[in-house]
């Protein structure tokens, strides 16, 4: 079995946990109310802006121009692209995407980035790889799910949410698979031990930003925002 085949099936409670996450349920079946679609896209702009940081990060640690080129492709999708989906749910929750910019985050958001930001820093390209996987892998399953079964129309509310996630044959999981499998084949036990567990609690903090969403997590009290 290959390393990220490995890491799949450990982590196969956690994915089907998220599948039956309610805010998941939710988008599957265009029952998300407006305050947690609003919530959700306030914490999920500062975390992409994070995750380009982070790709900052590993280009950093690349040792050759195709590693390198690989995490400039994917901050020019967050840049370009991951803007469609969080417009899909800017409209059914009726408000611009301008005005849920610049949020501070909330606890299971800080948390994720948090740690992101520490294996970045510290790790591998490997343990970076780990790291950042879940992030696509779980999305991506996600929408291909909501396809298969609901399969929706343009009617559905979360039409393009779903498309934009499910429809991708060209999939980045698949690249970061292929490449974390070869780093996989060089890397001492020790190594591959740390890059399971980054790759499980990033799955397990995939979970904890949508059950954030869903219950519009904040802080235990309430802070004013210096400006
Ligand atoms: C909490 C959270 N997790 C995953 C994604 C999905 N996503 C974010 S960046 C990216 C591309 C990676 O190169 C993908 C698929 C999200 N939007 N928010």
């Amino acid at each position: 079995m290959s390393f990220s085949a490995e890491l799949r099936k450990e982590a196969n409670p956690i994915f089907h946990a998220i599948f039956e996450h309610p805010f998941v349920q939710g988008i599957a079946n265009g029952e998300l109310k407006k305050e947690q679609l609003i919530h959700y896209v306030k914490q999920d702009f500062e975390y992409l802006s994070s995750f380009i940081r982070i790709y900052g990060i590993a280009v950093s640690k690349c040792e050759n121009r195709e590693d390198m080129d690989m995490f400039n492709q994917q901050i020019s999708f967050i840049l370009k692209s991951e803007i469609h989906p969080h417009n899909n749910f800017c409209q059914v929750a009726g408000v611009p995407y301008e005005v849920l910019q610049g949020y501070p985050l909330s606890p299971s958001s800080h948390h994720y980035i948090r740690h992101m930001l520490t294996v970045a820093h510290e790790g591998t390209l490997g343990e970076i790889l780990a790291v950042l996987l879940p992030c696509p892998w779980t999305y991506w399953e996600i929408g291909k799910r909501i396809l298969n079964e609901v399969n929706p129309d343009r009617s559905h509310p979360f039409y393009d949410w779903i498309n934009f996630y499910g429809n991708r044959t060209d999939s980045i999981t698949t690249k970061f698979c292929d490449r974390i499998d070869e780093w996989a084949k060089e890397a001492t036990e020790r190594e591959k031990e740390k890059m399971k567990e980054h790759f499980l609690i990033s799955c397990q903090l995939e979970y904890m930003f949508w059950d954030m969403a869903y219950k519009l997590e904040e802080w235990p009290v309430k802070m004013e925002v210096v400006k």
